[in-house]
């Protein structure tokens, strides 16, 4: 860890003051004393990302110019929110860096490196990335990738205290921490991701002042013979436990809380939001019994105690790698001529949910893609899906609409009480699903654990792939949460854009898949300024207030998930920027010429080489390198003729483990890495032509 107070601007009275992160000032996040404030991951308790700031505004922002940015040097995907308490700007890089700035001229305060090791990259699905700090009585709180939740000093960048939030040893070990923690008045709460690969998940409290565990929920129930956890989830497990069948607690059960929460005081509820069964296949799961609580769901717990005090399930019966882990807004709406106090969610299954945050009653639901072939509505009576006939998979290769790529993933999305919309990123990208065979599922530690066939029904998949490719959209979504439906749209080229930004200005800020930061009107839609930055920013924009100025700040830095099929079209590296009215004089630098695509080699191996290739990709490599090999971390079509002879050595023996590649001989031999080579040269030959001549996007 590298500690300076040196230039720290106004930094004891930032975070020690009353002004600091507590919970009077969050519960009134909107006093003056803090209004210029970005004091916690969604804003406020309620995570409605709307600002009240009105200095930039829709009449003005075409002055809007760069004030200040930072080169983050990585082609990582950066999905931090950044928080900004008293003039201080908190930012976190991949492997969980955390760096303090003066907000107002970009000059670095401190940087703090947990020492993240890289092999860690191989249990994060989307890559080395952290959504985000806390910040509470002058302690930022960071949930690193390997487990530990970290304090430290937030004038200095020392360490406080550190706890490890999970088992490291054992077989279902596969956690990860890519979520933001959050603090409820004293309590740092973080979750895990993980049930993709094999985890039973949870969520677990801390005292933010002496990392003392308080409380810890599990999600799902654990082997029965075990007896209770004698944790607090020990009283919700008996609601749990008999939706279950089979021997799900060899494979985790999943259900990992991964990115959202939020807080209601006076209620003193925790909502967390749920994950994707672990194995995804419901049938090697709970022999495709039950509904599976708690998975995909909205669990709302007491604050201090970690108590069981409801749950709505979206998806019962979860087998497609859907969650409901993305963002919650709290908020009040008059609906029905009735004042509700509740919570509104865009989930990966393509329904929008409003549901009463008192009592977890669903008072409305409907989808807001344009394809849902999961369910036709959800039933208010009972709350549940309508299924579509042949939404279960089977063993024949089948198309679903929304799919695990998400009609709408973590990436942040913001209500304006001003326009009474809700405004998201959406998108529709279709995925092949099918299940393995009897006896085809093979639980293998530490690989992503699915229960899929990949590699069956070449002929099917191929179409079906044609299909999905022919009905991608991505659209920036501003939804009327009352009367459940959609208000306007802009459509964007791909999916993949990025999380927005509402504020009091009438403004709408959003990072897209151009390659821009676009700012629309939040009435309207109507764009009012844009400007390239040769990035496609995922995370969520912010904007404060410094001795009188206002700022938007973005990191923009793509990767994740919903953006694997976008190919090799990233050339500049992350940055962190900051925008004000008027400034001028500060440039990005130019991206790197275009390189042109190497040729690839001729298929020599045999088809059954290649199928085998395909499957064992699917389940090794496709979380980073993209669903068929498009896109990714790395696009494995274009691999040089250097990088090919080293394949081995890189996919085995982690020849490249510094770049967060780390080797898998331990559930790969010398065969399977040549045979998922062998599928590589075969997914280039297919693709070369086209991509040569255009590239993609
Ligand atoms: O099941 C899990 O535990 C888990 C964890 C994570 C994660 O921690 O990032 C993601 C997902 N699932 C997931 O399903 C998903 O689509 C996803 C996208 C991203 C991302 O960073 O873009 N993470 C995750
Ligand atoms: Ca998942």
């Amino acid at each position: 860890p590298v500690g300076s107070t040196a230039g720290m601007v106004g930094a004891s009275t930032a975070v020690d003051g009353p002004t600091v992160v507590n919970g009077q000032s969050l519960r009134n996040i909107n006093a003056p004393a803090n209004i210029g404030d970005w004091m916690s991951h969604g804003r406020g308790w309620s995570e409605d990302r709307f600002s009240p700031l009105t200095q930039i505004n829709d009449g003005n922002v075409s002055q809007l110019g760069l004030a200040w940015f930072d080169d983050l040097a990585t082609m990582r995907g950066v999905q931090a929110t950044p928080l900004v308490v008293d003039g201080v700007l908190y930012n976190e890089s991949i492997y969980n860096i955390v760096t303090a700035y003066n907000a107002a001229t970009g000059e670095k305060l401190w940087t703090y490196d947990p020492e993240v090791g890289p092999e860690w990259a191989r249990l994060a699905c989307c890559g080395p990335s952290s959504r985000g700090i806390a910040a509470w009585n002058g302690k930022l709180y960071i949930g690193a990738l390997d487990g530990r939740l970290i304090a430290v000093d937030a004038a200095t960048g020392s360490e406080v205290w550190s706890a490890q939030t999970f088992e490291t040893e054992g077989e279902l070990n596969a956690y990860s921490i890519t979520g933001a923690p959050r603090v409820y008045d004293g309590k740092v709460v973080i979750g895990n991701g993980g049930a993709d690969y094999g985890v039973r998940g949870f969520v677990v409290a801390y005292d933010a002042e002496t990392g003392e565990q308080l409380w810890k929920f599990y999600t799902v129930p654990g082997n029965p013979a075990d007896g209770p956890d004698g944790e607090a989830s020990d009283s919700a497990m008996d609601i749990a436990l008999p939706t279950w069948a089979g021997e799900w607690w060899r494979y985790g059960g999943g259900g990992t809380a991964w990115d959202s929460f939020a807080y209601d005081p006076e209620l003193n509820l925790v909502y967390i939001g749920t994950g994707n069964g672990s194995p995804h296949m419901w049938y090697f799961r709970s022999n495709d019994e039950g509904d599976n609580l708690f998975l995909c769901s909205i669990v709302a717990v007491d604050a201090d105690t970690g108590e069981y005090k409801w749950h709505y399930q979206m998806v019962p019966e979860e087998e497609w790698d859907y969650t409901c882990t993305q963002p919650m807004i709290l908020t009040d709406l008059e609906i029905g001529g009735r004042e509700r106090q509740v919570i509104m969610q865009a989930p990966k299954n393509g329904f929008f949910y409003v549901i009463d945050g008192a009592s977890g009653e669903l008072i409305s639901a409907e989808t807001y893609v344009s394809e849902n072939t999961w369910a036709s509505r959800i039933d208010l009576e009972t709350g549940r899906p309508v299924l579509q006939p042949g939404a279960h998979n089977t063993t024949t290769p089948h198309l679903m609409s929304p799919s695990w790529l998400a009609a709408h993933s973590w990436h942040p999305m913001a209500f304006s009480p001003d326009t009474g919309l809700v405004y998201l990123s959406a998108q529709e990208q279709p995925s092949t699903y099918a299940r393995a065979e009897d006896g085809g599922f093979n639980f293998v530690h530490h690989r992503s654990n699915s229960g899929q066939s990949r590699g069956n029904m070449p002929e099917l998949r191929a179409a079906l792939q044609a299909e999905a490719n022919e009905k991608e959209k991505g659209y920036l979504l501003a939804w009327d949460p009352v009367t459940q439906s959609e208000a306007w749209r802009v459509p964007y080229a791909h999916p993949g854009s990025g999380g927005v930004l509402a504020t009091a200005g009438n403004l709408l800020v959003q990072g897209t898949i151009d390659k821009t930061l676009a700012i629309y009107r939040a009435d309207t839609g109507a764009k009012l300024w844009e400007m390239d930055i040769d990035q496609a920013p995922v995370a969520g924009p912010i904007t404060y207030m410094v001795d009188g100025v206002q700022y938007i700040a973005i990191n923009a830095g793509w990767g994740g998930s919903p953006v694997y099929n976008l190919g090799p079209f990233q050339t500049s590296t992350a940055k962190l920027l900051v925008f004000r009215l008027g400034a001028t004089g500060v440039t990005l630098p130019p991206p790197p010429p275009p390189t042109s695509l190497p040729r690839p080699p001729y298929l020599s191996a045999n088809e059954a080489q290649v199928s085998h290739g395909r499957q064992l990709y699917g389940d090794t490599c496709v979380r980073c390198h993209g669903e068929n090999a498009v896109g990714g971390v790395k696009d494995l079509r274009w691999m040089t003729q250097e990088t090919r002879a080293q394949f081995n050595d890189i996919v085995l023996h982690g020849l490249f483990i510094d770049r967060g590649m780390a080797g898998f001989s331990d559930i790969l031999s010398e065969e399977d890495a040549a045979d998922i080579h062998a599928f590589l040269i075969a997914r280039a030959n297919e693709d070369y032509t086209d991509a040569a001549a255009g590239g993609h996007p």
